[in-house]
């Protein structure tokens, strides 16, 4: 992002509208509109949300505004879109986005119908870093979908808005002493909060390679009842190897194979009794 010509010089003060020439609008979402801009000193482009108050107050979504940019500021990955900093003016709220030239990765898939495994597995591998990365920091995206894709200027995958996302309970989910008397619950819960992101995987490998998502139906209530009987189904065209289906597989069928295999490091590794007491935190 732009810095001063004195690169020691922090920055003297915050951003503002007047620092970016608006360009053309690039989207709109529920909550607002998102423009490609070039901040004027530095001639960086940028994508510029802009989400106005009356929304914010409208559809009460304060706190998760906070969480997706406190979320987002925090997150430094190759394959996750930047959130280089905001401001806000009396009616608005403004996002310094990084720019993604590429686009919408849901456009290509649309425009090619499916994709080769070559480059499905290329984005399946980027989308399986940046959840990684995402996990390591207690994020959960939660919201992963093609249209939240985009691409930059090598065609490289970037996981975009983090509405939806949450920081994860894990901190609270370290366990004291032994899991023995654990419910299954519980230590479901925490290897949970993460296959959310995991399952999307096996999801978004299967609409990279057929064209459409694995449990699409004609009514949304249908699509319910596949997903949760996990009625999984490969079509004979277009030819897709054994490996992707198995990883597909695994990723979907797996939530039993992940709730048999989770161990004590998926939860978060054992404190001993003095840490907890200190910590006072299950
Ligand atoms: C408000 C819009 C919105 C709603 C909901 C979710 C999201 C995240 C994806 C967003 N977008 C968002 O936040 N975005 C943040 C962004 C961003 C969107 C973006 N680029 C583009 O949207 C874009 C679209 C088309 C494009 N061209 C299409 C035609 N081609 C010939 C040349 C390239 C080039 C760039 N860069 N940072």
């Amino acid at each position: 992002m732009a810095e001063n010509k004195n690169k020691s010089e922090p920055r003297q003060r915050g951003w503002s509208i007047a620092d970016f020439e608006i360009g053309k609008p690039l989207g709109r979402g529920k909550f607002g509109r998102v423009y490609v801009a070039r901040e004027a000193k530095s001639k960086y482009i940028v994508a510029l949300k802009v989400i106005f108050k009356e929304q914010i107050d409208k559809y009460n979504i304060h706190h998760q505004l906070k969480r997706e940019m406190e979320i987002q500021t925090s997150l430094s990955h190759p394959n996750i879109l930047r959130l280089y900093g905001w401001f806000h003016d009396e009616q608005r709220v403004f996002m310094i986005l990084e720019y993604a030239h590429g686009g919408e990765l849901f456009k290509e898939l649309r425009k090619c119908g499916y994709l080769s495994e070559k480059k499905a597995a290329t984005y399946v591998a980027s989308l399986a870093n940046a959840l990684a990365y995402c996990h390591e920091k207690d994020v959960i995206h939660r919201d992963i979908k093609p249209e939240n894709l985009l691409l930059d200027h090598e065609g490289r995958l970037k996981i975009a808005d983090f509405g939806w996302s949450v920081q994860s309970r894990s901190k609270r989910h370290t366990m004291c002493g032994t899991l023995d008397y654990l419910a299954p619950e519980m230590v479901e819960n925490k290897a949970h909060d993460y296959a959310v992101d995991n399952w999307t995987l096996g999801i978004l490998c299967y609409e990279f390679l057929y064209g459409a998502p694995p449990f699409e139906a004609e009514s949304q209530r249908d699509t319910f009842r596949r997903i949760v009987n996990v009625d999984l189904t490969f079509p004979s065209t277009p030819p897709v190897s054994a490996e992707a289906k198995n990883l597909i597989t695994r990723a979907t069928f797996g939530q039993g194979f992940f709730k048999e295999a989770v161990s004590s490091e998926d939860l978060g590794a054992p404190m001993d009794n003095q840490e907890c007491k200190s910590n006072g935190q299950l």
